[in-house]
């Protein structure tokens, strides 16, 4: 099955997330898309019910498509430990609380994981596609590395502090935007997301 392709027009980013907001629109900018995030659209945020993120990036852009009548772009996304069975994963932006606080995300990361030698790790991002009819396309990526403690760098957003990418010397915390570009669980989605649904002649 080839993928639907955006036949461009407006594009609303649904994400109520400052940082991948701005990741997401630096990912699109080489495309000339014209963005709106659904909070400028005052779009409502919808609860993130599903088991997967896959799911949740499914079900947040369809809401947004339903609700803005365009084309809606959704990224569900979480950090996933192995020594911690994969938490916090789906409930990565949870595990910050009310209060958004990942610097207790990161603490609570940091004291789960105790005197564990396995401090593996990967960040991983599912985009969905969603258009008013209810189509959907979807794509998942991943960046393996390694948790640090302390966290470092002032960079990024998230768990990026204590998120050592393998066989990398800097924090996502520490990379600029290029470098987190190179090489994040966003961009690996964004490409399969492009080449699909933005690229020439499919
Ligand atoms: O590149 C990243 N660098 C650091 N941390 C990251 C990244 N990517 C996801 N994360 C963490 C933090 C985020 O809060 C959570 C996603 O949770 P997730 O539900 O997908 O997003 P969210 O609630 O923050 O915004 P929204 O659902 O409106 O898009 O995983
Ligand atoms: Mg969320």
């Amino acid at each position: 099955m080839t993928a639907r392709r955006f036949q461009g027009g407006r594009l609303v980013i649904a994400s109520h997330n400052a940082g991948k907001v701005r990741e997401i629109g630096e990912l699109l900018a080489p495309f000339g898309t014209e963005v709106v995030s659904a909070g400028a659209l005052g779009l409502p945020e919808p609860e993130e019910t599903g088991d997967t993120f896959v799911a949740n990036a499914e079900l947040k852009a369809r809401a947004a498509a339903a609700a803005s009548g365009l084309p809606s772009l959704a990224d569900d996304s979480g950090l996933a430990v192995n020594a911690l069975a994969g938490a916090p994963g789906i409930y990565s932006a949870r595990w910050a609380g009310q209060a958004k606080d990942f610097a207790f995300a990161m603490a609570k990361v940091q004291s789960a994981l105790g005197e564990e030698k396995d401090r593996s790790a990967r960040f991983v991002c599912a985009l969905a596609l969603a258009w008013p009819d209810g189509h959907c396309e979807t794509f998942e990526g991943v960046v393996e590395g390694d948790i640090v403690w302390p966290p470092k760098g002032e960079n990024g957003f998230g768990y990026d502090p204590i998120f050592l990418p393998k066989d990398g010397i800097l924090t996502f915390g520490e990379m600029d935007a290029a470098a987190k570009h190179a090489i994040s669980h966003r961009a690996d989605a964004f490409t399969k997301l492009v080449a699909a649904c933005f690229g020439v002649g499919n």
